[in-house]
């Protein structure tokens, strides 16, 4: 088999969310460590992996890839009798498990994205929180996850009774928000909180969060 290479930041979201869906699949994979603080993702090597300087990018053999959506759906699919089965064969079970990865990147991870930034990010780096800011994104947070709350008293996962690819790419932003004052959103709705506590105790992403402190020195 081709090297797997997944070059990205181990705190970086969208990095956490193509290897979460590596350790699900339980494919070995070289991890290239990109040097944010000094700029590595706006220069080369890294600009020809991905133009938009953004982490992470991706390498399988002759395949080059950025965008962690697109990772993820590369994997799940090449890889697809490997590890857990994160997709489905069933065309209408694969359309309401599409219509859950349109949903998580169209009208939770806006918020979701912009809330970590506020509370987790910007704080790390000496930044002024902006409580305008966090009041208008909690509110529109709590609206999608009311939906949520909705869907997950019918089914345990998102897109069913399966823990699938939709439900994994929430997995880095919650993840940061369960560590900040909006996890209240998430607590507070019992199934959505079900959900969390479900999702978040899987061991692929303990060895994603693994990788955190192994790195941290860069
Ligand atoms: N939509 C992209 C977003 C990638 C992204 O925003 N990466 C962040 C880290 S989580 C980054 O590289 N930020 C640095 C920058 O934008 O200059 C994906 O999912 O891969």
């Amino acid at each position: 088999m081709a090297t797997i290479r997944l070059h990205g930041n181990p705190f970086s979201t969208a990095t956490m969310r193509a290897a979460a869906s590596l350790h699900e699949k339980q494919l070995e994979f070289e991890f290239v460590l990109i040097d944010m603080k000094n700029g590595e993702h706006k220069k080369e090597p890294f600009i020809s992996l991905n133009p938009f300087g953004q982490v992470p990018a991706f390498e399988d053999g002759d395949l080059k890839l950025f965008e962690s959506r697109a990772i993820t759906q590369y994997i799940v699919h090449e890889y697809a009798d490997k590890g857990t089965q994160l997709i489905s064969k069933e065309s209408k079970k694969m359309a309401k498990l599409r219509l859950w990865l349109e949903v998580e990147s169209q009208h939770y991870d806006q918020p979701a994205s912009k809330l970590v930034w506020e509370l987790m990010v910007k704080p790390m780096y000496g930044l002024p929180t902006d409580p305008a800011a966090v009041e208008e994104n909690e509110g529109k947070l709590g609206t999608v996850l009311d939906f949520y709350e909705k869907t997950l008293s019918q089914s345990k996962y998102v897109a069913g009774e399966c823990f699938t690819l939709a439900d994994l790419h929430h997995l880095p932003t919650i993840h940061y928000l369960m560590k900040t004052q909006s996890k209240k959103l998430f607590e507070s709705r019992p199934h959505v909180g079900a959900w969390v506590a479900d999702i978040t105790a899987r061991t692929a992403w303990s060895k994603v969060l693994a990788m955190q402190p192994l790195l941290s020195s860069k």
